[in-house]
C-alpha cells in the first residue's frame, strides 16, 4: 500500500514523541512492504516563531494533501504565562481541527494489564476498564465567541452547540456502541445549561434509531466521580469538546499515565492522530517522555485511516510485549517493583522497533 504521512511534531515533547511515532510506522512499511512517504511541517509556538502563526497555510495544505497526519503536542510556557498574548500556540491546534473538519476525537481508555500497579487507583477497581471516549472536537466553548469587555475587567466565552453537530458525533457514538458492549454514555451539565439540554434532546431523538443500544444520561460532575470509584461502568461515553478534554485527562489515570493515551481526530477530510497529552513543559528536553500514546495513536492511524487491522494490533502487541518484559518509561514505573526497567523516550522506542523487526 502507498500512503503519504505528514508528521507535525509541535512543540516540546510533540517533537520527541512523534519522532518515534514516525520509526514505528517505518518498521511497519518495512514489514508488511507498504510503500510510506513523510513530510513535516509546522505547527504551535515553533511555526510562530518561523512565521508568525500558529498554523502556517503551507501546513494546512500539507495536511489537506495528505493521506494522514501523526501529530505531536503545541504549547509552550512562555503563552501559558502571559494571558495578553494575541498569538498562541494552542490557536494552531484549534484551527486545523476546525479546518480539517475534525469533529470526532476518539480516545480509547485501555488499561494494559501490567500497569495494573502504575495507576494511583486499587488494581481491583481498575481491572478490565476499557472506554471509549467520543470528544466533540469542533464546537462548545473553544469555538464560540469570547470577549473582553467592560475595559478589559469582565471576560466571556460562549458554550454553544448546533442540532447537527451533536447529531453527527452522537451518531458515531451509538455506530460504536453497537460493535461492543450496546452501552452509551451521555455525558452534560443539562441541569444548568441550555447547550447540554440540547445536547441530551438530540441524543434522546436518535436513541430510537439504535434500539439495541441501551443509553443512559449522567451530568459532567457525576460522570467524573464515577470515572474514578468505578470505571468498567463505562463502555462508550460521548460528550461534549470541554466535558470531554477534562474527562479523559482524569480518565489517563485508569491507563496508568498521561504518556499512555492516543487519539484519533476524524471527520470530513485527513485523519490526525495525536497523544491526549500536551506539550508538558516540565520534562521537555530530558529525554524521559513517555513515547507509547504517539506509538499507539501510529495504531489508530493503521486501522482508522488506512484500514490495516493486522498492522496496528502488531503495534499493539509490541507495547504489551514491552511492558510484559518489564520496560516502563518514568511515568508508569512503580516504585515498589524493583523488576521494572526504566527507560527513556528513544530506549522504549528501541524496545519497540526491535519487537516489530524480531
Ligand atoms: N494537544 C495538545 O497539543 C495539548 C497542548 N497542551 C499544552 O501543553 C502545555 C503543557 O500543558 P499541561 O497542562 O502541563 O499538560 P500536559 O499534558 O503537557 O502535561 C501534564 C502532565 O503529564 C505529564 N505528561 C504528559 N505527557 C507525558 C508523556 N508522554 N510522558 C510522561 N509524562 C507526560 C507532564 O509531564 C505533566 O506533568 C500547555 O502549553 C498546554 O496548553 C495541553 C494539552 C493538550
Ligand atoms: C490545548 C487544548 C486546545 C487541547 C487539549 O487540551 C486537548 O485536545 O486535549
Ligand atoms: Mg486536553
Amino acid at each position: 500500500m502507498k500512503k503519504h504521512i505528514l508528521v507535525v511534531p509541535g512543540d516540546g515533547i510533540g517533537a520527541e514523541v512523534t519522532t518515534v511515532g514516525k520509526q514505528v510506522l517505518e518498521a511497519i512499511a518495512q514489514k508488511f512492504g507498504h510503500e510510506f512517504t513523510y513530510d513535516e511541517a509546522l505547527i504551535g509556538h515553533v511555526a510562530i516563531e518561523a512565521t508568525g502563526s500558529a498554523l502556517p497555510d503551507e501546513t494546512l495544505t500539507k495536511m489537506q494533501a495528505a493521506d494522514a497526519v501523526l501529530f505531536g503536542a503545541v504549547g509552550h510556557p512562555k503563552y501559558d504565562n502571559d494571558p495578553s498574548a494575541k498569538v498562541r500556540p494552542e490557536q494552531g491546534l484549534l484551527k486545523m481541527r476546525k479546518e480539517l473538519g475534525l469533529y470526532a476525537n476518539l480516545r480509547p481508555i485501555k488499561l494494559f494489564d501490567e500497569l495494573l500497579d502504575a495507576s494511583s487507583i486499587k488494581p481491583e477497581i481498575l481491572r478490565g476498564a476499557d472506554i471509549l471516549f467520543f470528544r466533540e472536537l469542533t464546537g462548545d466553548v473553544y469555538f464560540g465567541k469570547r470577549e473582553r469587555i467592560d475595559e478589559g475587567n469582565t471576560a466571556y466565552d460562549t458554550m454553544i452547540y448546533s442540532k447537527y453537530e451533536v447529531e453527527r458525533i452522537v451518531r458515531k457514538a451509538f455506530e460504536a456502541a453497537r460493535t461492543r458492549s450496546k452501552k452509551l454514555c451521555s455525558v452534560d451539565k443539562a441541569n444548568v445549561l441550555e447547550s447540554s439540554r440540547l445536547w441530551r434532546e438530540v441524543v434522546q431523538a436518535i436513541a430510537p434509531d439504535y434500539p439495541d443500544v441501551t443509553v443512559e444520561h449522567q451530568f459532567i460532575d457525576a460522570a467524573a466521580m464515577l470515572l474514578i470509584k468505578d470505571p468498567k461502568r463505562f463502555d462508550v461515553v460521548v460528550t461534549g469538546n470541554l466535558f470531554g478534554d477534562i474527562l479523559t485527562d482524569e480518565a489517563s489515570q485508569i491507563a496508568g499515565s498521561m504518556g499512555m493515551l492516543a487519539s484519533a481526530s476524524v471527520g470530513d477530510s485527513t485523519g490526525v492522530y495525536e497523544p491526549i497529552h500536551g506539550s508538558a513543559h516540565d520534562i521537555t528536553g530530558k529525554g524521559v517522555a513517555n513515547p507509547l500514546a504517539s506509538i499507539l495513536s501510529v495504531a489508530l492511524l493503521l486501522e482508522i485511516s488506512f484500514g490495516l487491522k493486522e498492522e496496528a494490533q502488531m503495534v499493539i502487541d509490541a507495547v504489551d510485549a514491552a511492558l510484559k518484559a518489564g520496560f516502563r518509561t518514568r511515568d508508569i514505573a512503580n516504585t515498589n517493583t524493583p523488576s521494572d526497567k526504566i527507560l527513556g523516550t528513544d530506549a522504549m522506542g528501541s524496545q519497540i522497533l526491535q519487537y516489530l523487526n524480531s
